[in-house]
């Protein structure tokens, strides 16, 4: 079950914080889960430096270790075999933690790398709504699931498909039209809640 951690006022980073969130995630990978344009990548990346641990996006991991863009993949070999690859790299990820690690939007939709995810990690999902998603993903191309005739209405299919499995995350953090770092904060402060 996903604990929605509430929006509190921005403002300096609590005394500690930091400290807390890192105690609590020990040697396990921080893994960020959600939709296209949630933040997983951007978020991460914060989070990541904020507590001074390794960071590692899985796209970026896939694309470093095939030589393709995440579209050539998928025009060059289909989703199947991106999903398989997907999940080889982001097992690889996993083995030594603690890291931060932002997976693609389809990842966790998986049943093996959710597996592999539950077993040594803290999740969280990106919970976003639609219009907070739109707004993002319509900026950049790129997104091979995105290329239909109505991609805010693909986009919301996903989301009916896919909300429900992302709700297994451990812990589930609403992003909306706020500053990233008033993100991050509620992110720490959920992990900070959670037991190591
Ligand atoms: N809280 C925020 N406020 C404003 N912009 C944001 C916020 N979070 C993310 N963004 C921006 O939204 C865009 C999409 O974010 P990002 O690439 O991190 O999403 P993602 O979840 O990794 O998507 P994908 O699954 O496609 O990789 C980026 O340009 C990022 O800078
Ligand atoms: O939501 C998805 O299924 C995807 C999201 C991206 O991060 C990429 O992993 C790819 O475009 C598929
Ligand atoms: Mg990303």
């Amino acid at each position: 079950m996903s604990d929605l951690v509430e929006p509190k006022a921005a403002g300096l980073m609590a005394a500690g914080l930091a400290e807390r969130a890192k105690a609590a995630l020990g040697r396990r990978n921080l893994v960020f889960v959600g939709l296209m344009g949630a933040g997983k990548s951007a978020v991460g990346r914060l989070v990541a430096s904020t507590l001074n641990i390794n960071f590692i996006d899985s796209d970026h991991e896939i694309e470093r270790v095939s030589r393709m863009s995440v579209s050539e993949l998928f025009a060059a070999y289909g989703e199947t075999e991106f999903r398989a690859l997907e999940t080889r790299v982001i097992r690889r990820l996993l083995r030594s933690g603690p890291r931060v690690v932002s997976t693609g939007g389809g990842a966790y939709i998986n049943e093996e790398t959710r597996r592999l995810i539950k077993k040594n990690s803290v999740s969280v999902w990106l919970d976003a709504d639609l219009d907070v998603l739109w707004e993002r993903v319509s900026k950049r191309d790129g997104r091979p699931l995105l290329k239909t005739d109505n991609p805010k209405q693909t986009l919301e299919n996903l989301m009916r498909v896919r909300y429900p499995i992302y709700a297994e995350a451990d812990l589930r953090v609403k992003t909306r039209d706020v500053k990233k770092d008033v993100i991050v904060e509620e992110v720490l402060s959920a992990l900070a809640a959670t037991k190591a």
